[in-house]
């Protein structure tokens, strides 16, 4: 098989093995803008994840320019919430860097589980779901000569975020998926190898454990 194949004027992977040993989360892009199509690409990969009983329980927005905005300004007041003082130079500084955090990449975008009402549904699968659609979407920048990092943290599942972005009380934001052109040294990931953390069964030792 090819491992590199063209689209457009960029190229994806095609070899699946290399583009997920290859991805690495990438905390450092360039603010040039990131083409819209690629975006999309990165959406509809995630919209192939598996989801069991077909509930496809994620929502997206993707936050770029101003569109950043309110969500700094939700990052701030989180953070204010825990301040005794906020008028402090200290904390004014603090409150700063929390309203800029989402302009550290051109393009945001923000993850939602939205699990269904379906009686049949394990809340659990929903988040698993939706967490395989986010591996999606990194590949899919990846694939597409783009940087990309899930960041997440407290704030994500602050009440405040929820009404940002309009979800029910059974909603979270799951992550935010940073994007754009990257703005660092290419590195080596490092994972403990699968043997570890691997058993393997193929008789039955008779009991109800296999440990
Ligand atoms: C649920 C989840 C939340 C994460 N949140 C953050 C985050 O807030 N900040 C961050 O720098 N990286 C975050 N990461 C990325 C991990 O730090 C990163 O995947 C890990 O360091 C391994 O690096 P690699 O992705 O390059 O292999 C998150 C990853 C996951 C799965």
């Amino acid at each position: 098989m090819n491992s590199i194949s063209y689209i457009g004027k960029g190229f994806v992977i095609v070899d699946i093995f290399k583009g997920i040993h290859e991805r690495r989360s990438i905390g450092k892009v360039k603010s040039d803008p990131v083409e819209k199509e690629k975006i999309e690409k990165m959406l509809e990969a995630a919209t192939w994840a598996p989801n069991h009983h077909h509930t496809e329980p994620w929502k997206f927005f993707v936050l770029s320019g101003e569109g950043r905005r309110p969500l700094g300004r939700v990052l701030a007041e989180i953070a204010k919430e825990s301040m005794d003082d906020p008028t402090t130079t200290e904390n004014q500084e603090k409150l700063k860097k929390a309203a800029e955090k989402p302009f550290r990449a051109p393009v945001i975008i923000t993850v939602a589980v939205t699990p269904s009402d379906n009686p049949k549904v394990i809340p659990i699968e929903e988040v698993a779901a939706v967490s395989a659609a986010i591996q999606n979407m990194l590949l899919a920048a990846h694939a597409q000569g783009l940087g990309a990092i899930w960041r997440s943290g407290k704030p994500a599942y602050h009440p405040k975020m929820k009404e940002l972005f309009g979800l029910r009380e059974q909603d979270e934001v799951l992550g935010f998926v940073y994007v754009g052109y990257s703005d660092m040294p290419e590195r080596q990931g490092k994972r403990t190898s699968f043997t570890e953390k691997t058993t393997w069964v193929d008789s039955d030792n008779g009991g109800n454990s296999i440990s």
